[in-house]
């Protein structure tokens, strides 16, 4: 499967551990994002899901608002909107938990199939989303195991791109304001674009049965500016619909995100004050800002 490298961001063979660390850590420091394979989801459960995640999203508007979640601001029910009228989503927090979990499906009056889908779903792509951490955390050279009480949330993401909206816009330029998205994007439709150092553009193919993994603003925070939070669009590249859906591990449900003291040195002086996801959120939302330029208000004192 690694044959696709040297055409864009790096491949990781998630069986291939120990010996990825490495690559993995160039992966997180210089891109931001890769692709992972050897995964171990199965291409039927992503299959079953995409067309559950459809079949919602096909619900009527006033069904899908029914998904609104007072607890965490911002999930629910996306509508099209004048910056992205192409883009619409279903969001629910938290992955984790059974108990969200089934409170999401109730709301959206989910079959009996449906629901056994999306549990699986998410029991499998929280855990996946907590060995990625894991994993990085590793590649680091710390000890891993810290991710368990973070939160995470599903996004079920539509892009009605027909003829006429090609050259549009399907979500603008941003950053994820979490630790790290797993990113199940379209089988054939492309139209995702990660904004490498320079500032160019490049385009993320479609590659069916493995997913993306794109690093947020926390991840910059908790690795005290090591890893690298890359920005992302989609841009309308075909008349078809596009489809994706991910798994965001966001940060600790309730203590704060700061980087540990392995990565803080007399090279490295601590970059960011201690920061809980909410908070973050919150104040990016103020800015509306949505390249994460919000970080720059946790600057830590000068002290290392
Ligand atoms: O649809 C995609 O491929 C990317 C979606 C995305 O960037 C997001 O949901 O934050
Ligand atoms: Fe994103």
């Amino acid at each position: 499967m690694g044959g696709r490298e040297g055409t864009g961001i790096p491949a990781i063979d998630l069986q291939g551990f120990p010996s990825q660390h490495e690559k993995l850590r160039g992966a997180g420091e210089e891109w931001g994002c890769f692709r992972v394979f050897n995964h171990g989801i199965p291409e039927a459960l992503m299959g079953e899901m995409k067309a559950v995640a459809s079949s919602l999203l096909d619900l009527p508007t006033e069904a899908k608002k029914k998904s609104e979640d007072r607890v965490m601001e911002g999930t629910g029910y996306v509508q099209p909107s004048k910056a992205n009228p192409l883009y619409e989503a279903l969001g629910f927090y938290d992955m984790g938990s059974a108990g969200a979990v089934d409170m999401f499906c109730s709301k959206l009056n989910a079959s009996p199939h449906q629901r056994g889908i999306i549990e699986t779903y998410c029991k499998a792509m929280h855990e996946l989303a907590m060995d990625m951490a894991d994993k990085l955390s590793r590649s680091m050279g710390l000890s891993g195991g810290v991710f368990e009480d973070w939160a995470c949330q599903l996004w079920m993401n539509r892009y009605s791109f027909v003829p006429e909206s090609v050259g549009s816009i399907g979500v603008g330029l941003h950053t994820d304001a979490g630790f790290l998205a797993i990113l199940q994007d379209d089988d054939a439709v492309g139209g995702l674009e990660v904004m490498d150092e320079s500032g160019s553009f490049v385009p993320i193919d479609p590659w069916p049965g493995t997913f993306l993994v794109i690093l947020g603003d926390m991840a910059a925070a908790w690795s005290n500016g090591r890893l690298c939070r890359v920005k992302h669009r989609v841009q309308c590249k075909e008349g078809r619909t596009r489809a994706s859906m991910g798994a965001f591990l966001l940060g600790p449900k309730k203590a704060a995100i700061e980087a540990p003291e392995e990565l803080v040195d007399a090279e490295h002086p601590r970059l960011y004050a201690p920061v809980t996801y909410t908070d973050y959120w919150k104040l990016r939302l103020v800015g509306k800002s949505r390249t994460g330029e919000a970080l720059a208000l946790f600057q830590a004192a000068s002290e290392i």
